[in-house]
C-alpha cells in the first residue's frame, strides 16, 4: 500500500490542543506527538491578518520548542477575517451571535498561519494559507439554532465547516482543510522539504 513514510524516526510535535489538527494530520498519515502550547495568544499590533495568524502559530511553536529543542514542532493558528476585522473564538453566546451576523450573506477569509521549527537546528519555516468562504444569508432563527448546537464556542468565527456549520456555507474557494484548522497539502509539502516525511 502507498503511504507517507517517516524518514526521521522522530515524530512531529504538534503544539496544539485542537482535535481537528490532530485528526487532519493523522488522517494524512503523519505521525505526531501532541504537546499543547500554553502561550498567551496576544495579537501583534500593526500586522495584517495573515501576518497575525503566522505570528500566533510561531508563538505556539516557540513555546513548545523551548522544552523540546531537539524536535520539529508545528504550531498553527486559524482566524476568520471580515472587513479587515479579525474574529477569533467567541467569548459568549452574544459574541457568537455578533460574529454570525457579520458573516451572514457574504464572503470572508479564513487564514491559517503555521510554523515548523527546530530550535537546535536553528530552523524555522512559517507559512499562511487563505481560503475564501461565503455564507448564505442567515435568519435570526438559524443563528439561534446554530448557537444552541454549542458548535461555535471553540472555533474561530463561531462556526465549524466540518460540522453542522456546513449548512451555513454556500461556497468555498481554496483549501478546505485550511478552514478546519490546518492546510494539510501545504503542511505536508513543508514536511517533505525538511525531510521529515516522503511518499513511497
Ligand atoms: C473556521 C473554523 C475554525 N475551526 C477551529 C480550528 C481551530 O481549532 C479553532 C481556532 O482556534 P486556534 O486558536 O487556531 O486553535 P485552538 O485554540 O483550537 O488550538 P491550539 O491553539 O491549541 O492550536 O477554530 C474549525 O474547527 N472549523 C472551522 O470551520
Amino acid at each position: 500500500m502507498k503511504e507517507i513514510q517517516h524518514i526521521d524516526t522522530q515524530r512531529l510535535v504538534l503544539a496544539s490542543q485542537s482535535p481537528r489538527r490532530k485528526d487532519l494530520l493523522e488522517e494524512a498519515g503523519v505521525l505526531i506527538d501532541i504537546i499543547p502550547s500554553h502561550a498567551d495568544e496576544i495579537l501583534p499590533e500593526g500586522v495584517d491578518p495573515a501576518g497575525c495568524a503566522i505570528a500566533l502559530g510561531r508563538l505556539k511553536a516557540r513555546d513548545v520548542a523551548e522544552s523540546h529543542p531537539d524536535r520539529w514542532v508545528l504550531g498553527a493558528d486559524t482566524i476568520v477575517v471580515v472587513d479587515d476585522m479579525i474574529l477569533g473564538k467567541p467569548a459568549s453566546g452574544d459574541d457568537a451571535n455578533r460574529m454570525l451576523r457579520l458573516l451572514s450573506g457574504r464572503a470572508h477569509q479564513v487564514c491559517t498561519g503555521f510554523c515548523l521549527l527546530n530550535a537546535s537546528l536553528d530552523r524555522e519555516i512559517c507559512d499562511v494559507v487563505v481560503t475564501d468562504v461565503t455564507f448564505k444569508a442567515l435568519s435570526e432563527a438559524e443563528i439561534s439554532w446554530y448557537i444552541d448546537t454549542g458548535e461555535p464556542f471553540d472555533k474561530a468565527g463561531a462556526y465549524g465547516i466540518q460540522g453542522k456549520g456546513a449548512s451555513l456555507v454556500r461556497e468555498i474557494k481554496g483549501s478546505y482543510t485550511n478552514v478546519v484548522g490546518l492546510p494539510v497539502c501545504e503542511v505536508v509539502e513543508h514536511l517533505k522539504a525538511i525531510d521529515l516525511v516522503e511518499f513511497r
